[in-house]
């Protein structure tokens, strides 16, 4: 007899530092996922504050770890019982919760020392929500040899379906595509910045957390020596297996690219909407030129005028029809896709499956993901 579909919740703070998406998810015996209700939550200014502080090294880093992780659980716990009220459900409903953590630390090229570190305290979380918490989802895939990122792919591979070359490019803080060729392996990588540069240029100069729909790149002209320059980072001609995050591409980043030279502000925000545009599509042609359809998720799909740019340059990438569309046009929210999947992910450890793509992380075989803290 089939196993009865189950009720999972995942939950992610992603790279862009935003604050908390949470998701109820159906999952039946297969996997197959549907989202049930949401809630997004945003962090608060001190929280986000704290994690932002320890995206580098400083004074008492691991008291401030700690108390992070306990202040995140809190925050997690929070968006969990809201999003049970809201579903009208109780903890003893949900067969478990995956938490992604907030990385701060993503280091994985140090061989047997490489390491990723996502902040959270899972055994808070647990006892917080009494609900069992699947968390550290991606140290294990880093032990057996792999980046342990980006761990969506598989999600992705199960969730969107197609009879025609699909790519999913999720546009988050950081950018990642998934290859979905009709008759091959799937593949995948992290492509660069996404949203991270662009919010951290207009939360300097203008106070905004983020540029919305590209507005203040729009006043701006793109500057192609400025493009080039960044370019020419050795991050993006890299083959994959490859993983990025905040330790490669940040403000101090920019600024050493932007040297000493007099740009306006609206120009470089203008040059960064561009490069995580040509980033992600000059990796998608070299990669997968057969590609015929791209769904695009994570908070740039709501970006119009990064959604605009991405059809342009298409064109010049492809010299064909691309046809590019948001996952709304496959029934998912864009910005649900990551909560989603880690909500999967949770149902994969406790189905005892293993839900890394060693064809991406670049591990040395499948395993199994996560640790568990029983309510
Ligand atoms: N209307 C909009 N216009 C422009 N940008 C937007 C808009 N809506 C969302 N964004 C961008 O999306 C970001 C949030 O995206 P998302 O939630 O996918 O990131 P994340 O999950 O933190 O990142 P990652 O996938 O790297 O872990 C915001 O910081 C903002 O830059
Ligand atoms: C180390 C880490 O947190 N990586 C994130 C980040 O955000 C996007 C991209 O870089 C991806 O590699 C990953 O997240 C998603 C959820 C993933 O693992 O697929």
């Amino acid at each position: 007899m089939n196993k009865p579909h189950s009720l999972y919740i995942g939950l992610m703070s992603g790279t862009s530092l935003d604050g908390i998406d949470a998701v109820l998810a159906k999952i039946g015996p297969n996997g197959e996922t549907n989202a049930q209700a949401a809630v997004s939550t945003p962090f608060s200014l001190e929280l986000r504050k704290a994690l932002i502080e320890l995206q580098t090294s400083s004074p008492n880093e691991l008291h401030r770890e700690k108390q992070a992780g306990n202040a995140l659980a809190i925050a997690y716990a929070d968006a969990v019982s809201q999003l049970l009220k809201k579903a009208n459900l109780q903890p003893s409903d949900i067969a478990a919760i995956g938490a992604h953590g907030q990385t701060i630390r993503h280091q994985p090229h140090l061989g047997d020392m490489a390491y990723t570190h996502q902040t959270l305290n899972p055994a808070l979380l647990a006892e917080k929500t009494g609900v069992d918490v699947i968390a550290d989802f991606r140290s294990r895939d880093l032990a057996a040899g792999g980046h342990g990122a980006p761990l969506v792919p598989a999600f992705h591979a199960q969730q969107f379906t197609s009879s025609e070359n699909l790519a999913i490019l999720n546009i988050g803080g950081i950018a990642n595509l998934t290859l979905l060729p009709k008759d091959g392996p799937v593949t995948g990588f992290d492509c660069g910045p996404g949203n991270m540069l662009m919010d951290a240029w207009i939360e300097k100069h203008q106070g905004n957390s983020y540029d919305e729909n590209g507005a203040w790149a729009l006043q701006g002209k793109v500057n192609e020596a400025l493009l080039q320059l960044m370019l020419s980072d050795s991050f993006f001609s890299k083959a994959p297996p490859k993983s990025t995050g905040r330790d490669d591409f940040h403000l101090a980043w920019l600024q050493e690219k932007i040297g000493n030279s007099n740009h306006h502000a609206e120009d470089v925000q203008a040059t960064l909407l561009h490069l995580t545009a040509h980033a992600a599509l000059e990796a998608l042609a070299r990669h997968a030129p057969q590609t015929q359809k791209l769904i695009i998720c994570g908070g740039g799909a709501r970006n119009s005028a990064l959604m605009n740019l991405l059809q342009v340059k298409a064109q010049y990438f492809f010299k064909k029809p691309i046809e590019i569309t948001t996952s709304d046009s496959a029934g998912i929210d864009p910005q649900l896709v990551e909560g989603l999947a880690f909500a999967w992910l949770a149902w994969a450890h406790k189905e005892k499956r293993p839900a890394n793509l060693p064809a991406v992380t670049g591990a040395k075989g499948p395993r199994i993901l996560g640790a568990c803290y029983p309510a």
